[in-house]
């Protein structure tokens, strides 16, 4: 029995649940890893010069026991996130600890502690084996899967699952990820993948829009509400395209941050109106490595202000980090929130305090969403309300090269990898809603 033979049942119109069920699990399968024994390879390098192309691998890996509460699921398209890049170039941490401290929990948990981590935390696909305990899904059920792992044992987590001691990012801080042609979850991670959607388009959102959701929708995160000026960084990246389309559809005003022309008509496509490309004007906001420079906040602040007929920030959705930050805080109005997800641009941040003291400002972090707020993003990906933001897709041989691009920022949106499916644009089961909303999905497509 090979992936073959998989591969074969998802794409036959008539295979049933029991025929997926009867479908002898293969020994092997090929999925992205990083090695143990690599992680020092790109050591004395300037982080841009690490090359994920070098770090990353695609190997045959044995296919992983199943426990209690678990699926299997044939992974027909996957995703690239910046937290694989993170992986695949060591950075903060290399993330074998993530998977050593994991493998102490329980007998369970030690299989996920190997010398190779299968990396992805996205993926759309078809569940192949559930474990004992799983009622709601079965062989045969489409999926898409979001990246909350919990145990749910202790209480801190009752109320709001990401508060959970054990929570961790499945395929970062857990093995056996989506970037493979098998991959194993938690079986509350499934969802159903949204019908009008090829495997590659419904592969795409899940990380970055439920992360987009919590942090700028949810009354976890920023709880935005209509008429907000929204400040996106990266408006059209990851997640920025999924923060626009958010501002948009909440009745949000929002003020798109871009490096390039193409960037910006992407998010007047979109429709944004107000868009600052700071490439084009320029800002730099800090005169050296140690010191900031408040000129340039006021020059950012003055033409945000023009661009909203002079009011000044409700929400800034923000990522990029010690780069960005001072600016941030500074252009938020009085009571405002500066909501933030990562440093992709350095950690430790630095930012006058005055500004947000005396102008009673907050600062809320954010990571992905719970369970609920995934779902509640998924549904309504599934309800042609919010759309992927899917430009590329690769193959999984090509997934360093994936990687690469989302270090480098030579992407646009989503970058997507084909890892069962043959070729693109398989996996539609709604084609009737698919031709409504077939302008938006395809708006990112090869720009
Ligand atoms: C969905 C997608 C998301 C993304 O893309 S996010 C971007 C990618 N992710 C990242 O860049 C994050 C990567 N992770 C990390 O960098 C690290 O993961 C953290 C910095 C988040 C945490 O560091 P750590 O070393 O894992 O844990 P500690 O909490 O610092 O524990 C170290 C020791 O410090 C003790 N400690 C913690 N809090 C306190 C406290 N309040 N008072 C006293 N001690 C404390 C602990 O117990 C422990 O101790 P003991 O080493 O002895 O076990
Ligand atoms: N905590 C969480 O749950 C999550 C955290 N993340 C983290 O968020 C970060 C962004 O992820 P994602 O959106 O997918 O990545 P992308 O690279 O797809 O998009 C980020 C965009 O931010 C802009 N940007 C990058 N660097 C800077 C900078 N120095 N100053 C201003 N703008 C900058 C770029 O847009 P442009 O060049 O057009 O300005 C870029 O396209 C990563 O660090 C990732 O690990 C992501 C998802 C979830």
């Amino acid at each position: 029995m090979t992936v073959k033979d998989i591969l074969d049942a998802i794409q036959s119109k008539d295979a049933t649940s029991a025929d997926f069920a009867a479908l002898p699990l293969p020994e092997s399968y090929r999925a992205i890893t990083v090695h143990k024994d690599e992680t020092e390879m790109f050591a004395g390098l300037q982080t841009r010069d690490k090359d994920p192309r070098k770090s990353i691998h695609l190997d045959d890996v044995p296919v992983p026991e199943l426990g209690p509460g678990e699926a299997l699921v044939a992974v027909m398209a996957s995703s690239v996130n910046y937290n694989s890049v993170w992986t695949s170039i060591f950075e903060p941490l290399p993330t074998f600890g993530f998977l050593e401290r994991y493998g102490k929990l329980s007998e369970l948990t030690k299989r996920h502690d190997l010398p190779y981590h299968i990396i992805g935390s996205d993926l759309a696909g078809v569940v192949l084996r559930t474990g004992p305990g799983v009622n709601a899904w079965k062989p045969g059920d489409e999926v898409v899967a979001h990246c909350l792992s919990v145990e749910l044992e202790s209480s801190d987590g009752h109320n709001d699952t990401m508060l959970d001691p054990e929570q961790r990012i499945w395929g970062f801080e857990t093995n056996f990820g989506g970037l493979a042609e098998i991959a194993l979850v938690k079986s509350n991670q499934l969802m159903p993948k949204p019908g009008h959607l090829s495997w590659e388009e419904a592969a795409a959102p899940g990380l970055v829009n439920s992360t987009a959701y919590r942090q700028l929708v949810s009354r976890n995160g920023a709880g935005m509400k209509q008429g907000d000026n929204v400040l996106i960084w990266g408006a059209s990246g990851g997640l920025g395209s999924y923060a626009t389309q958010f501002a948009l559809a909440g009745g949000a005003n929002p003020i798109c941050v871009v490096s390039s022309d193409q960037k910006a008509d992407i998010c007047r496509s979109m429709g944004a109106e107000a868009i600052i490309d700071r490439n084009a004007e320029g800002y730099k906001f800090w005169k050296d490595e140690n010191t900031q420079d408040p000129k340039e906040w006021k020059r950012f602040g003055k033409r945000i202000r023009e661009l909203t007929g002079g009011e000044d920030i409700d929400i800034v959705f923000e990522h990029p980090g010690r780069e960005t930050f001072g600016a941030s805080v500074f252009v938020t109005r009085k009571g405002g929130t500066i909501t933030t997800c990562a440093s992709t641009s350095g950690y430790m941040h630095e930012y006058d305090n005055r500004y947000l003291w005396m102008s009673l400002k907050r600062i809320i972090g954010s990571h992905f969403a719970n369970y609920r707020e995934a779902w509640e993003a998924n549904r309504l990906i599934a309800k042609g309300k919010i759309h992927p933001t899917l430009s590329k897709t690769y193959s999984l041989e090509d997934t360093g090269q994936a990687a690469y691009d989302v270090h480098r920022n030579l992407h646009q949106g989503k970058v997507g990898v084909l890892c069962l499916a043959p070729e693109e644009g398989l996996g539609v089961r709604d084609e009737e809603m698919r031709a409504k909303h077939l302008d938006a999905i395809n708006r990112f497509r090869n720009v």
